[in-house]
């Protein structure tokens, strides 16, 4: 890495890290990914990605606008089998299974692996119903187990203080931020073992981005988290590993830190210091 690199790279001397040396290898693997290809039409938008997600870690995935991040991340729970012409080959392992195989039940993938989008989605529905409708759509119909698992899910998500008065309200009188917390406890609620995060704080305000990126810190002790961030401001502090994609290759993929201060490849230390994207 060059000097005047060095100088524009991103500082994440400042930035809160655990105190520890991470190492793929030494890694259990909670997502596998053997030669994916996607194309949308005749356009190949993933060209061949092979790729390890280690459990019970955040992983970033980042890149210029158009790299196949978003598309990349969609093919963890099949969204992607959504769109029209979409065709993909190659495999996906979770817990050494093809999550592509035919025999794969999609509305079991999805609770096993959560998704949040940008905008905060919630349900035109009470704060509690928002949190109990996974429950309830998997046949739970205990009330107290729904009444437990809303509130472990509010509390995981640093939301329960902030709502604990008026569960009942409508989720949609409820801030920015504070629906995007209420998302993402709706999603773990079903007990998934991977959360994708799509840009989760992109249409948030900066304290309640701290907030959500304060949460990913927490909910990796039980979660193995997948961030596409636009903001690798963000990606320093939040994530374990990074991704760095182009043009839909994985160009580079290691531990944060060192990704940040010293890349292996010319395009990513071209990308981290500013000079494209
Ligand atoms: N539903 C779709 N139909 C057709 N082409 C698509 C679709 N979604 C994405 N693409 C194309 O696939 C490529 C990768 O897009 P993708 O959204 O995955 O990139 P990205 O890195 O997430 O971009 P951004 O950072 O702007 O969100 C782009 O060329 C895009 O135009």
């Amino acid at each position: 890495m060059t000097s005047e690199a060095k100088t524009h790279a991103i500082d994440i001397s400042s930035m809160q890290r655990d105190n520890r040396v991470l190492n793929l290898a030494d890694e259990t693997i909670a997502l596998e990914v053997k030669d994916l290809r996607l194309s949308y039409g005749d356009n190949e938008a993933l060209h061949g990605i092979d790729m390890h997600i280690p459990k019970n870690r955040v992983t970033a995935f980042i890149g210029p606008s158009g790299c196949g991040k978003s598309t990349l991340l969609r093919c963890f729970n099949r969204m992607n089998d959504l769109v029209d012409d979409c065709n993909i080959t190659g495999q996906i392992m979770l817990d050494d299974a093809n999550i592509y195989e035919r025999s794969v039940d999609i509305a079991e993938l999805r609770r096993r692996v959560g998704m949040v989008f940008q905008k905060p989605n919630p349900f035109p529905k009470s704060i509690y119903e928002n949190v109990a409708y996974g429950l309830r759509i998997q046949g739970v119909t205990k009330k107290r187990v729904i009444d437990e698992t809303v509130e472990w899910a509010l509390k995981s998500a640093a939301l329960w203080d902030e709502v604990k008065d008026r569960l009942h309200e409508s989720a949609l009188g409820m801030s920015g931020g504070q629906q995007q917390r209420l998302v993402i406890a709706r999603t773990i609620a079903v007990k998934p073992e991977v959360l994708l995060l799509d840009e989760p704080a992109s249409a948030l305000d900066p304290i309640s981005t701290l907030k959500i990126e304060e949460l990913i810190h927490e909910l990796k002790k039980d979660f193995t988290i997948v961030i596409v961030t636009h903001n690798m401001q963000q990606a320093a502090r939040v994530s374990d590993y990074t991704a760095f994609m182009y043009m839909g290759d994985l160009i580079e993929f290691g531990v944060t830190d060192t990704l940040f201060t010293n890349p292996e490849k010319k395009q990513t230390e071209d990308y981290i210091t500013g000079r494209y994207g």
